[in-house]
């Protein structure tokens, strides 16, 4: 049996300031930095083998809190963020002294990132609502198949990060490997979706709050066998 953790990154400048974020890059406030502590200390126990992130600073901020305040969360191993070494930008970088059977890899993953918000990015969530109804504002954040104007629905996030889910992060749980995965509400919420096995009608009831931990115990066939949220 593996364990997979699930995590939402802290509190974001722009969840404080209620704004759309999506792709916007910004980084976690004092609380959410304060809330990725707390998971780290409540991850405690747990040791993993292998960590992915989407490439947007605040999961990658939680990343890294998680790996390095946690007590036992590394097993006494290094944490390393794996560049593609084929990129030019990184050309070169993973040639360096030491074992990799040492670390922690750290995996970076566009796939991973936030459902794309479109126009809506930038505005108050409580201003477009008293603008356009809190109805359609609730479609376009909770619904399944709706759109966002120019953005991503779930089901177009889905299309990318389940894909991405069953062929990187699985074939490690699988293996028995124990991953960590810090990434986004909605990014998270398709991933929830296919392992909860929630329908389209189920989806809107979904929310995960920043910083607070799931914990899936999955089996060798790729299957859950147990569910804990850290609280
Ligand atoms: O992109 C955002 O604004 C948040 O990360 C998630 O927002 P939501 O809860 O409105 O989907």
């Amino acid at each position: 049996m593996a364990q997979l953790i699930l995590i939402r990154h802290g509190q974001s400048t722009w969840n404080a300031a209620n704004r759309f974020t999506g792709w916007v890059d910004v980084p976690l406030d004092r609380v959410g930095r304060r809330e990725a502590i707390a998971a780290a200390s409540k991850l405690g126990e747990y040791v993993v083998d292998v960590a992915f992130t989407s490439l947007l600073v605040r999961a990658i901020e939680t990343t890294a809190i998680c790996l390095t305040e946690s007590e036992g969360l590394c097993g006494g191993k290094s944490p390393v963020f794996k560049h593609d070494a084929d990129d030019p930008q990184w050309h070169g970088w993973d040639k360096y002294e030491g074992h990799r059977d040492e670390e922690i890899p750290i995996f970076l993953a566009q796939a991973l990132d936030e459902r794309y918000y479109g126009d809506l990015q930038g505005y108050n969530k409580a201003k477009m609502a008293e603008k356009v109804g809190e109805e359609q504002v609730h479609r376009w954040r909770r619904s399944f198949a709706t759109r966002p104007p120019g953005g991503e629905s779930l089901e177009d996030t889905a299309r990318r990060t389940l894909p991405f889910f069953r062929d990187r992060i699985l074939t490690h749980l699988r293996e028995g490997d124990n991953v960590l995965v810090s990434a986004h509400g909605n990014s998270l919420r398709s991933i929830v979706m296919e392992l909860d096995d929630l329908d389209t009608e189920q989806v809107p009831g979904l929310e995960l709050k920043t910083g607070v931990p799931l914990v899936y115990e999955i089996d060798n066939t790729g299957k859950v066998a147990g569910k804990t949220v850290l609280n």
